[in-house]
């Protein structure tokens, strides 16, 4: 499949009176055309602030300092992590657009629906006022608003929490995007709500064929939805694969200790769940070497917090006489030579 986005060693950081935050920490991962990638990690791994920097839409003092955001357009390739003020009007919100955890605060509380879809359509593909109206009906009503055509008048606070969620999406797709970033999309909603914006994201996703890249801490939401999972841990991609093979043989020890905490997918029995040992490190004091090595349970003292792990071909082991396959990508000293993985930091 060929490739959408390629994210390069991307470093974003907040510089606070209390130090600097590495909200993002080197993170590499791709999407390609027509393929469902989840992110997954705790909270606070960077899930979020990575979103946004694909978009520039880091808040200040956030600042992008170093690595690539490629796009690949029918123009070319734009480097989001370097481009200027046009270049970045003309993948956001028309090639890459975004969905937000909470609705109400991304929409404007004065403006109807139909002027918000509206405004993006008259941005972006200079279609007259009436022309955007029938369009934005159209979109409402593609995304299971109903009665679009009254809705399409209504203002943000008139609506639920679904149903404005929806109205997001139909805002998002409005310019036809190739790729659809999904942060959290389900998270301020009830379960059963839940549900149906995820079933919408796919049916939707099925519909047009565009990339979607779904932000969750929930790997039940990434089972359901996903190809292939990026798994993160303090600002970087620390494990990739197909979702099949990241959740039946996961390879990280923070993949591994991750699924230990839900619950087994379709699975009836009530095994003992155990939480991820220990917390999530404070964000101005990082470990040294690997940055999972004081939750993890293959910690190898005078490796581990010494040595940061690059990121190699993963291993999935198919049976003893087959031997493995490969299957994504790690970073962990327990499958790669540490002389490759990067000096301490
Ligand atoms: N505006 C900001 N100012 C300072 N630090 C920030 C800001 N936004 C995020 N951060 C920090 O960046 C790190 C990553 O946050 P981020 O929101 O990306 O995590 P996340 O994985 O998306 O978590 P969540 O699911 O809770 O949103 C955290 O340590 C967070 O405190």
């Amino acid at each position: 499949m060929e490739s959408l986005l390629e994210v390069e060693d991307l470093h974003t950081q907040y510089a606070l009176d209390d130090g600097l935050v590495r909200a993002v920490d080197g993170v590499t991962l791709d999407i390609r055309r027509g393929e469902v990638l989840a992110v997954v990690g705790e909270s606070g791994c960077g899930k979020s602030v990575m979103a946004r920097s694909i978009l520039r839409l880091v808040d200040k003092p956030g600042k992008i300092t170093g690595g690539h955001i490629r796009v690949h357009t029918d123009d070319g390739v734009v480097d989001m992590a370097n481009a200027e003020g046009p270049a970045i009007r003309s993948v956001r919100g028309k090639k890459v657009a975004m969905v937000f955890q909470e609705p109400i605060a991304s929409m404007s509380p004065v403006h109807t629906l139909g002027n918000q879809i509206g405004e993006s359509l008259r941005l972006h593909e200079m279609v007259d006022k009436k022309t955007a109206r029938t369009r934005a009906i159209e979109l409402l009503r593609r995304v299971g608003i109903p009665a679009p055509e009254r809705r399409v008048d209504e203002y943000p606070f008139q609506m639920s929490g679904g149903m404005l969620q929806r109205a997001m999406i139909a805002m998002a797709l409005s310019c036809g995007p190739d790729l659809l970033i999904a942060d959290e999309p389900t998270t301020a909603l009830d379960v059963t709500t839940q549900a149906q914006i995820l079933e919408l994201l796919r049916e939707l996703q099925q519909d047009t064929g565009m990339a979607v890249m779904l932000i969750t801490h929930d790997l039940g939401v990434a089972a359901q939805l996903a190809d292939r999972i990026a798994v993160m841990y303090l600002g970087a991609v620390v494990e990739t694969g197909t979702t099949d093979t990241v959740l039946r043989h996961p390879r990280h020890p923070y993949t591994q200790a991750l699924l230990r905490s839900v619950p087994k997918l379709g699975s009836a029995s009530r095994e003992r769940l155990s939480p991820v040992r220990g917390m999530v490190p404070s964000p101005y004091q990082r470990p040294p070497g690997c940055t999972f090595h004081p939750r993890c349970d293959a910690f190898m003292e005078g490796r581990c917090e010494v040595t940061v792990p690059g990121s190699v071909p993963a291993p999935v082991l198919v049976s003893a006489d087959k031997g493995a396959r490969t299957d994504g990508t790690v970073s962990c000293l327990l499958y790669g030579d540490e002389d490759e993985g990067e000096a301490t930091r």
